[in-house]
């Protein structure tokens, strides 16, 4: 269902930490677009800049040279207030510790972003969103009486409740066992097939990667390679050239 519309787009984009002599470059000239309806997994060592270049594709993070183009819009441009507009109205995200409310139900949780973005949830809306991760007989149930999986699901309609233009996703399997990693990430792969969602998943994990339509390789900061149609294997050699071996 990609539509070639670069919902997502970065150029020349450079993210440094600190100065002088402790300065840290994150990103090094990133140039990377999301289009319409894609699911694209980025990939790197450990320090590479995953989680940095999520924040800063999602408007969380300024960057210090370069442009992010986000829903059509420029965060760097925009008040405060405006970027946290546009992060409610056209931005899911997904954490690996789901970060579902603890006192409030599955169907509370996912009524959340309405409520805080002014819109009255109904209860219609809720209802199909919840059904559509499979969680239709779950929805008064706390977290604490969901599963692990089932609770990322939560967290996946939740994120997807505004109609998001674009789904962050930073390790959603990370604290999943590979069975319900394979549903969620199915489920994840479904939304983009079946909605024409855009999602961006930063992972380490080549089988999670494999799911998506294409994995994006960073290295020191930098965009190394890119793989279409990825799958497992291919990303994990990928992968094993990228690494540093151990001294
Ligand atoms: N707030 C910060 N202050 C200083 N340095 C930072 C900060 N955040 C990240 N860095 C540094 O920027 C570089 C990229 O970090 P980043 O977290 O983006 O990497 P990553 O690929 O997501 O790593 P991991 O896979 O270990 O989560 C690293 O060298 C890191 O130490």
């Amino acid at each position: 269902m990609a539509d070639g519309r670069a919902v997502v787009s970065l150029s020349a984009v450079h993210k440094r930490y600190g100065s002088g002599a402790n300065q840290v470059v994150a990103l090094d000239g990133v140039d990377l677009s999301f289009h319409a309806g894609t699911f694209t997994a980025v990939m790197g060592p450990s320090g590479s800049g995953k989680s940095t270049l999520l924040q800063c594709a999602a408007g969380l993070d300024r960057v210090d040279d370069g442009q992010v183009l986000l829903a059509g819009a420029d965060p760097a441009r925009m008040s405060e207030t405006a970027r946290t507009i546009l992060r409610r109205e056209k931005i899911g995200f997904i954490f690996q510790q789901f970060n579902l409310l603890p006192s409030l139900t599955a169907r509370q949780n996912v009524e959340l972003p309405l409520r805080l973005a002014g819109r009255p949830p109904h209860r219609e809306d809720v209802d199909r969103v919840l059904a559509d991760v499979s969680l239709g007989d779950r929805a008064e149930h706390l977290p604490s009486e969901l599963s692990g999986g089932q609770q990322q699901r939560v967290a996946i309609a939740r994120a997807l409740v505004t109609g998001p233009e674009v789904l962050f996703a930073d390790e959603p399997t990370g604290a999943l066992d590979s069975r319900t990693s394979r549903d969620v990430l199915s489920l994840m792969r479904r939304i983009v097939a079946e909605r024409g969602q855009t999602i961006v998943m930063v992972t380490h994990d080549p089988i999670a990667a494999s799911y998506a339509g294409r994995a994006v390789f960073l290295a020191d900061g930098r965009i190394v390679d890119q793989i279409e149609d990825p799958t497992a294997e291919g990303v994990a050699a990928r992968m094993g050239r990228l690494e540093v071996p151990p001294c």
